[in-house]
């Protein structure tokens, strides 16, 4: 306990990987324990060219905590500790995973539902990133979300020659953050539910099936399929000049 004379520092860094979906989640069936409606399936991406270094300290001196991303103060974190998370990438753009590294930090090896639960709380795809490769976040049925967990479906040898390519267009934060546009979706969405009851699991045992067969026409293809959020065929029937752009 801090008695006032005590002005140690205790400090942790850790390294951990982004991750980008090929098969999204969105809408969090509990928002607390961070579960989402659907499963997930990502591609781990190379730390060597992305990752997040979080460093977390603690001390008796530290009069309220404070957050730093990418050297700057965050405002309105509220943490039992200071943190400091480093993007190797120019900014908060949205590559999913890792943003706290918290399941690393707390050194959690033994158990895959606890680490899980952990990288949650950071960010909900960020338990993604506990593995390399390819990864499924299964959304699980319990309601403490003890069976909600990242599984690895193959390791990063498994198709050493995808390439991805991350271009960034824009540096502007987005306007509405995942968090808010995921609540919104499940208030308001007639088709949310459909689609995760309905389509997303057929996509996912494609989208593994791709993977295991590293059949690059059909990952791709499910891949843009799953991150435009549309269904096709895409037919247009009104004239462009109709939309107004
Ligand atoms: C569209 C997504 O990238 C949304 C990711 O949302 P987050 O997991 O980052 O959301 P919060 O837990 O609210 O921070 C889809 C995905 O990565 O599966």
């Amino acid at each position: 306990m801090a008695n006032g004379t005590e002005n140690w520092v205790m400090m942790v860094t850790a390294q951990t990987p982004t991750n980008i979906a090929v098969i999204k989640y969105w809408g969090k069936r509990d928002e607390t324990l961070i579960l989402p409606v659907n499963d997930s399936i990502s591609v781990t991406l190379d730390p060597a060219h992305l990752c997040t270094t979080t460093t977390i300290a603690v001390s008796p001196t530290f009069q309220q905590d404070r957050m730093w991303l990418n050297g700057k103060v965050k405002q309105g974190i509220e943490l039992n500790y200071g943190l400091t998370d480093w993007f190797n990438l120019v900014s908060e753009i949205q590559i999913a995973g890792s943003i706290y590294s918290l399941g690393k930090l707390m050194n959690l090896k033994e158990d895959e539902s606890q680490l899980s639960a952990i990288a949650r709380q950071g960010s909900g795809s960020a338990c993604r990133s506990l593995y390399g490769g390819f990864v499924k976040w299964i959304m699980g049925k319990e309601e403490n979300g003890s069976d909600s967990v990242a599984v690895q479906l193959a390791d990063e040898k498994h198709w050493d020659d995808l390439v991805i390519i991350i271009a960034v267009v824009s540096s502007r934060q987005k306007e509405t953050s995942s968090t808010s546009g995921m609540r919104e979706t499940v208030e308001t969405s007639l088709l949310l539910q459909h689609r995760a009851k309905e389509i997303v699991p057929k996509r996912i045992l494609q989208m593994e099936e791709a993977i295991r067969n590293r059949d690059f026409a059909s990952f791709s293809q499910l891949t843009s399929i799953s991150a435009s959020r549309s269904e096709p065929p895409d037919v247009k029937y009104r004239h462009q000049a109709i939309f107004g752009d």
